[in-house]
């Protein structure tokens, strides 16, 4: 497309010396390829104007900014906010890809990834070709699953736009998008059109980048307040403060919800519960563990049930979900290990209270927490959680960036001291953690690994090494000596 045309559609004026054609835009000067439009943006650690003379050099054809003093061989395009300018351009390049398909957006703080796939899951089975970007990946309408190239839940706005393309391209006609508060804030996701929104909860997460608990919960609340129908938890007060929205249904355990499950009977096959909904009363089967996951079953199915599912495609879908790789994925049953994303002190507590009343043996438990800039203030809790609800509890490394591991074993040894118990040491290196948990674990005990799951790299100091987590356990369980 030419520049020129590019501006016009976004009612900017045209550049008078030159009219390149343009094959793309980026934020990040490393991604600059010839044809691309650098938007030089802001950021809250960098100024992207900096990094003009490495966006040329690698064939930049007009740079987009806030302000730049001096002489450019390419037009210099003046904006008010650069983050803006950088998603309108996308979605202009691509055609505006979510006008034409369904966008789901799901946020909250737990419970987007599960109620994201069991939604595209819901859709695929009763024939509805769909696209899913989530935290683990994405997902084209063949299910083939796709890892991003950043390791973002919702990726910057170029990533997004050229994604729902590639779905609209590939058949989709729906697309299930998990929309972190992040995303909202910095504009990722500007010009997305969301059919539904779907809020799951809010607890205290992400707080060092959005201040307190009220800045989080408005930016989240912007997925919410853009969307054509929302789908909201009954059961969280946070969700609640939306119901105002005209367009809207609710889910939950509580009595008020319109979407409520009761009869919940659990087994180790999974959960049975009946629905009670505007749609009619029925059974269900949802072959997971833990009673969270009903409340994410539900947002999934009255969101399916507005975009046209029937009873029975609902109980179809929904019986044959086979999860979620690297979220409660069993690997072993003698000792049952399973591999989990649980990160954070709430989601930690829920993962161990799952396993809790179905582990015979002992429950291990081997986690770490995030160093760099990720919130250091819940090192401790989650410490105090893994030394509370498990009988052994093993801290280790997690993305530890350019925090010493030392410093934050010391946080989660402090947490899990104020239990008074006993039952907690530290292993810096993962792999030698993982190996102790499993090589340690009785044939009736359950390990859980948490904090990792799906993610395929472990960034330590300046390093970022591949990671797999599942591949590391198993290997662990293969040289585990029989017992
Ligand atoms: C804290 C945060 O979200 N930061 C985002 C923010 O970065 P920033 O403003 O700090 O950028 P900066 O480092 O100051 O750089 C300014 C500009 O210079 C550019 N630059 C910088 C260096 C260079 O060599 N060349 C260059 O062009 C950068 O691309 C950027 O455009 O804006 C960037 C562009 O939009 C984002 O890519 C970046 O996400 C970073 C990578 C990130 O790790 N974000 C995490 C915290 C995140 O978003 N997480 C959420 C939540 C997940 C959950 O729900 O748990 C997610 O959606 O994944």
């Amino acid at each position: 497309m030419k520049l020129s045309l590019l501006l016009s559609q976004l009612g900017l004026s045209a550049h008078p010396e030159a009219d390149p054609e343009v094959s793309a835009v980026t934020h990040n000067s490393s991604w600059v390829k010839p044809g691309a439009v650098f938007v030089a943006v802001r950021g809250l650690k960098t100024d992207g104007h900096k990094f003009i003379p490495q966006a040329l050099e690698k064939g930049a054809v007009a740079i987009v900014g806030e302000g730049f003093e001096g002489d450019l061989p390419v037009p210099y395009i003046k904006v008010e906010h650069a983050r803006h300018a950088l998603a309108d351009f996308a979605c202009v390049l691509q055609g505006h890809p979510s006008r034409a398909l369904t966008v789901v957006g799901i946020t909250g703080t737990d419970g987007k990834s599960t109620t994201s796939w069991i939604t595209y899951h819901l859709l695929q089975s009763a024939g509805k070709p769909s696209g899913l970007l989530s935290t683990v990946g994405y997902r084209t309408p063949d299910g083939v699953l796709h890892h991003f190239p950043q390791h973002l839940t919702t990726p910057d706005s170029p990533e997004i736009q050229s994604l729902l393309r590639e779905l609209l391209d590939a058949g989709a006609t729906h697309c299930v998008l998990e929309t972190s508060s992040h995303a909202l804030e910095l504009d990722r996701v500007r010009g997305v059109e969301y059919g539904v929104g779907i809020f799951t909860n809010l607890t205290p997460e992400h707080l060092d980048f959005h201040g307190d608990m009220e800045g989080y919960f408005q930016a989240k609340r912007k997925l919410i307040d853009r969307s054509r129908f929302a789908v909201l938890n009954q059961d969280d007060p946070y969700a609640r403060r939306l119901t105002d929205h005209p367009s809207h249904t609710t889910f939950g355990f509580s009595a008020e919800a319109q979407w409520r499950a009761t009869n919940l009977q659990e087994e180790a096959s999974g959960l049975n519960f009946t629905v009670v909904s505007p749609a009619g009363t029925f059974d269900v089967v949802l072959p997971m563990i833990g009673q969270f996951n009903v409340l994410n079953a539900l947002a999934a199915m009255a969101t399916a049930h507005h975009l046209g599912l029937s009873i029975p495609e609902l109980q179809k879908g929904l019986a044959s979900f086979q999860g979620i790789p690297g979220r409660m994925q069993l690997l072993s049953s003698h000792p049952r290990v399973m591999v989990d994303f649980a990160h954070t002190p709430p989601s930690l507590e829920k993962a161990l209270e799952v396993l809790r009343p179905s582990t015979t043996g002992k429950l291990w438990v081997v986690v770490g927490s995030a160093g760099g800039n990720r919130d250091p203030l819940k090192r401790a809790p989650l410490g105090e959680v893994a030394s509370r609800l498990s009988d052994q509890a093993i801290f280790t490394e997690e993305d530890c960036r350019d925090t010493p591991i030392q410093e934050i074993l010391q946080e989660m040894e402090r947490g899990a001291s104020s239990t008074g118990n006993q039952n907690y040491r530290s292993i810096a290196d993962r792999r030698t953690a993982i190996q102790e948990a499993i090589h340690q674990a009785g044939p009736e005990d359950t390990v859980l690994l948490a904090g990792k799951g799906p993610e395929d790299t472990l960034e330590r100091a300046s390093e970022t090494l591949p990671w797999d987590e599942v591949a590391e356990a198993l290997q662990a369980l293969g040289t585990r000596k029989p017992s």
